[in-house]
């Protein structure tokens, strides 16, 4: 596995796959890789002559500078994790080559990023575009592979790739959880005891919800059943609850056509979680 730490190395490396002929597919990550991650790689390698991964922790995606200061870091681990998933290579760039001095141009898609997630984190889906573009530009892939637990994050970058025309496959990976439920996150090892043990509540919430609007209730008694699940468990600060129509992603209401998302998000402690589902009608 080749580590490239600089965008002219990562591209000479690109430029001798692409006169062979191979497609190419990117896993951008912020690293602390965990089976989450692991099941992205194992997508982009079944699909995919060549499978990239990037670790780069954004700086500018981030709102609260102590989650960032604390966002956990294992760049050792990550390597291994990657060498053992069959990736061939890995790009580690640094942040005043991604971003340097002058570095004045922004992507955003402006209704998407100020909504739900987006709301309870200004600026953050602004960050992820502007960052998600310029790795597609320095790597050129045929397809990148993306997590639905960060559900709002890849409908951003579907609705960018359309409308600014990139012609590259976006695929989402199912969410992978623990055996409690827990979505995989890196975050969760932030987690102390006693909150790592209240935080499948959120998983649990959107199950009771997801039955709830199956046997045909509304949107509407959905959001109360997940409501009143959180609220049995004293450690989470419910922080969001959107629930939007799957193709359009504008909120819904009633009982739409189609599938529904449903998105939460919490604080345990200082640490925000996120999870979701969707459920058809
Ligand atoms: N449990 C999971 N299942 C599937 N994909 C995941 C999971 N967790 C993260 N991913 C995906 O991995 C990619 C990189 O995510 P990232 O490095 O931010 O990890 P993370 O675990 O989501 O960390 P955090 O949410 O704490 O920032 C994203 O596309 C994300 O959606
Ligand atoms: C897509 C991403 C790597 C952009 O920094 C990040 O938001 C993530 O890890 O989900
Ligand atoms: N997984 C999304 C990256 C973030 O929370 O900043």
């Amino acid at each position: 596995m080749q580590i490239c730490r600089t965008i002219a190395e990562t591209r000479t490396m690109l430029a001798a796959w692409r006169r062979a002929g191979d497609s190419v597919g990117l896993v951008p990550t912020m690293g602390a890789l965990h089976d989450g991650h692991a099941a992205l790689v194992t997508a982009a390698r079944a699909e995919r002559d060549r499978v990239v991964a990037t670790i780069f922790v954004n700086p500018t995606q981030f709102g609260d500078p102590r989650d960032l200061e604390t966002y956990p870091r294992s760049e050792a681990a990550d390597l291994e994790l990657l060498r053992a998933l069959g990736a061939d290579a890995v790009l580690i760039p640094d942040a005043a080559e991604i971003y340097p001095r002058d570095d004045e141009t922004i992507v955003e898609t402006t209704r998407l990023a100020a909504q739900f997630h987006g709301a309870v984190r200004p600026g953050h889906f602004r960050g992820v575009a502007t960052v998600v573009t310029k790795l597609f530009n320095i790597i050129r892939p045929d397809a990148a592979y993306f997590g639905e637990k960060d559900y709002q994050q890849l409908a951003v970058i579907r609705r960018m790739v359309r409308d600014l025309h990139m012609g590259l496959d976006i695929v989402g990976v199912a969410t992978f959880r623990d055996a409690d439920g827990l979505a995989l996150s890196s975050r969760n090892v932030r987690l102390t005891p006693a909150d790592r043990a209240a935080a499948p509540v959120l998983h649990r919430a959107l199950q009771a919800g997801a039955a709830v609007y199956e046997s045909g209730a509304t949107v509407e008694a959905a959001a109360q059943a997940i409501r009143d699940v959180v609220a049995t468990e004293p450690r989470a600060e419910l922080t969001g609850l959107d629930i939007v129509e799957a193709g359009r992603f504008v909120p819904a209401t009633g009982r739409p056509e189609g599938l529904i998302g449903i998105m939460i998000s919490a604080r345990f402690g200082e640490v925000l979680l996120i999870d979701q589902k969707e459920v058809s009608a």
